[in-house]
């Protein structure tokens, strides 16, 4: 590959997820949680685009997230993929266009940063291998590398133990309640339940993947305390139940059900209580960012 052209321009999509199911296991000696959970990546999410810029600096526009830059995870993972090609030649300003919900459980920081390493590493001709960008996503958070890996998967440890798995097409209702959860506070309550039973892909394949949230190994450990802390998430999962099975995703605040349909979820959606909000979105096995990383890529190669 060439090296870029000044103010080359990259956009890719950074997919939601939702967590099918979701057990904890126990907690180990550094304080973090062993769990198993289902990821599966959705083809909706926010957008970003990276413009390649002569100087050092990487800027960041990214309306809607009440962080400081600094701690903005696109500016962190910039910064770390920076570092670790040792690039002191190129930047980057970086623009998103937000529309996952901070702190809903989706993973829409977690996505945004791993589509800032593929981004960077595409745009400033890096060379990093997958393994190696999923490494530097999981400092960033224990989300980050299935995003970066760019299918829906199977996970244990702390999330980082990932198994791709193939899970046919659905659409869902994602159910956004008006509170946002923290995520650490969760995992420190002395409430939680930490002693689920841990199960096997091979039990979870013999049931079919993509009817799991019906399924006896459904549910999230974490939706009787989210629920007791979050009146508005007991509400928004009551109402979904009327229209078919409802489960938190991650440690929320979102809810979801699965349709056989579009039509199907988007009639459910329309009826929705007033101030509630939701989308609709398709299940993918693969992240819409790695067709646009490939098109990017052919592009380059022939210049
Ligand atoms: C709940 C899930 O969203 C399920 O997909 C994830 O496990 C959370 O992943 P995340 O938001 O990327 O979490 P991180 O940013 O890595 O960690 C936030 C905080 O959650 C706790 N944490 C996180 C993951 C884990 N397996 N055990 C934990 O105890 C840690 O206290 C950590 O300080
Ligand atoms: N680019 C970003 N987008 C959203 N939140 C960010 C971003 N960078 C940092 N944050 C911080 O991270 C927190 C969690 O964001 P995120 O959207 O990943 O939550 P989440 O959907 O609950 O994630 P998860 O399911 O991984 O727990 C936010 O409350 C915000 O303070």
């Amino acid at each position: 590959m060439n090296a870029p052209a000044p103010h080359e321009t990259l956009t890719l999509s950074a997919p939601a997820k939702l967590n099918l199911m979701l057990r904890i296991l126990g907690r180990r000696a550094d304080g973090y949680h062993e769990l198993q959970t289902v990821f599966q990546l959705l083809d909706y999410g926010d957008t970003l685009t990276f413009t390649a810029t002569d100087g050092d600096t990487v800027d960041l526009d990214c309306p809607g997230v009440d962080v400081a830059p600094q701690h903005n995870l696109i500016y962190r993972a910039a910064q770390l993929i920076k570092h670790t090609c040792d690039n002191k030649t190129l930047g980057a300003r970086i623009s998103v266009k937000k529309i996952l919900p901070a702190g809903g459980g989706v993973g829409g920081g977690s996505s945004d940063a791993a589509t800032t390493l593929l981004g960077l590493n595409a745009l400033w001709r890096c060379g990093l291998d997958i393994d190696t960008l999923a490494e530097l996503g999981r400092q960033l958070g224990a989300d980050v590398p299935v995003f970066v890996r760019g299918h829906s998967a199977f996970a244990e440890g702390v999330g980082e133990c990932l198994t791709p798995v193939s899970i046919a097409p659905h659409w869902y209702l994602v159910v956004v309640p008006d509170c946002h959860v923290s995520t650490g506070k969760l995992f420190s309550d002395p409430r939680l339940t930490r002693d689920s039973a841990a199960i096997t892909l091979a039990a979870l394949r013999d049931r079919r993947l993509d009817t799991l949230w019906l399924d006896e190994y459904s549910g999230n450990d974490f939706q009787p305390l989210v629920e007791n802390l979050y009146p508005e998430v007991r509400r928004a999962r009551q109402w979904l139940t009327q229209h078919g099975q409802a489960f938190l995703t991650g440690t929320g605040a979102c809810v979801f059900a699965g349709f056989e349909s579009e039509t199907a979820a988007q009639k459910v959606l329309a009826e929705r209580p007033t101030g509630l909000r939701g989308f609709v979105a398709e299940g993918v096995d693969i992240s819409p960012t790695y067709r646009q990383l490939a098109k990017f890529a052919a592009s380059v190669q022939t210049d």
